[in-house]
């Protein structure tokens, strides 16, 4: 059974913590687990001591540096680390300089794939200082840009410390998000409240004993009879019905035959036919030429490959926003016609 994961993002001092405090006070009445991951850019973890001081739940914190940049490898190890306390449902508090999607890249580690389901992403913004922010005159690009980034990937977006603000100010903030994020529902909330039935819906205590997932919840193999979706197990069902996501980032994991080499020109085109609805795609691949698996990683449209250690499988995972999944599972059995046997041999 996959583990839901709520990821908090938004700006310095929007809300975050103060979201995560209800959220937990909600998720203990609810009777879960909850495990915490929180973020924070200083060596001085105050979030954490003011989580860990309110409640008797696992807290992971990652301290002095962003999980966009030089925490990226420690996440994959610390979510392990809270998974393996067996929570019923993870939160994870980002710093408000991090994008989202990095950490969703995370969850999609070979370790983690499968065993995590991203549920939603919500973006608190500030009232006070959203439009300004958001001013390309007043901020620097990179802050914007992230700012920016965060509210197109929300699944809900909450324009917090109302009590700050005129009317007017909601309204331009309003329009500023509908500009990056037509789609998620927008609530103006003061002190992050809102009906937390909205982010815990279909969450529920997970039973003792119950076994941990193992594989990938979106298995997509590439076949020469055909590429299918790796069906759930009748029992999975029942779970993946209350599990579902509701977040427009999905993850899909695609599985080349494990002999084949794909060369670097084809996969790049594949990558590259999405245009901005592919946000990121990773995986270890067979590649002509190369005896040991290539680690790719597609990020801001550029693709790299490096050598790697992996000796697993090889699979492909895409994270796209609103990527649809039969185009997807199309393209992918195009692109496989044409891959190469590592002896030269031609499919
Ligand atoms: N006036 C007002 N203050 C608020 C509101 N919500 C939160 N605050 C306060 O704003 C400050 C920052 O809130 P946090 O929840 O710590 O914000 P954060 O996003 O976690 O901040 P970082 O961890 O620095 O990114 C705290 O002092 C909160 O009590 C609100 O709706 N109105």
């Amino acid at each position: 059974m996959s583990i839901p994961v709520l990821i908090l993002s938004g700006f310095l001092g929007s809300g975050k913590t103060t979201l995560l405090l209800e959220l937990l006070a909600e998720a203990r009445s609810r009777g879960l687990k909850p495990g915490i991951l929180m973020n924070e850019l200083g060596k001085m973890d105050v979030d954490g001591e003011i989580i860990g001081g309110a409640s008797q739940v696992s807290v992971a914190k990652l301290l002095d540096g962003c999980v966009c940049c030089s925490k990226k490898s420690e996440l994959s190890a610390s979510l392990q680390e809270l998974l393996s306390q067996k929570p019923d449902v993870l939160f994870v508090e980002l710093t408000g300089v991090a994008n989202p999607e990095e950490v969703v890249d995370a969850l999609t580690e070979p370790a983690l794939l499968g065993r995590v389901l991203l549920k939603q992403i919500v973006t608190v913004l500030d009232a006070e200082y959203t439009l300004e922010y958001n001013s390309i005159f007043s901020s620097d690009k990179d802050l914007v840009r992230t700012l920016r980034r965060q509210m197109e990937v929300a699944d809900l977006i909450l324009v917090n410390k109302t009590d700050l603000v005129d009317a007017h100010i909601l309204q331009k903030i309003e329009k500023t998000v509908r500009k990056h994020n037509p789609l998620a529902p927008l609530l103006y909330t003061q002190r992050s409240k809102l009906d937390l039935d909205i982010l815990l819906r279909g969450i529920e205590p997970i039973p003792e004993g119950t076994a941990p997932a193992r594989q990938p919840f979106r298995v997509v193999k590439g076949m020469a009879s055909g590429a299918r979706m790796k069906e759930p197990e009748a029992s999975e069902h029942a779970a993946h019905r209350h599990q579902a996501s509701f977040s427009r980032i999905r993850t899909f994991t695609l599985q080349p035959p494990a002999d084949y080499a794909i060369s670097p020109a084809k996969l790049e085109q594949f990558l590259g036919q999405w245009g901005n609805r592919l946000l990121r795609a990773k995986g270890y691949l067979a590649q002509p030429g190369h005896a040991a698996r290539r680690l790719l990683q597609f990020a801001g449209k550029r693709v790299t490959y490096s050598s790697s250690t992996y000796q697993g499988e090889p699979y492909l995972v895409l994270i796209g926003m609103d990527l649809d999944e039969s185009e997807l599972l199309m393209e992918w059995e195009e692109l496989l016609p044409g891959t190469e046997l590592p002896t030269g041999r031609k499919r």
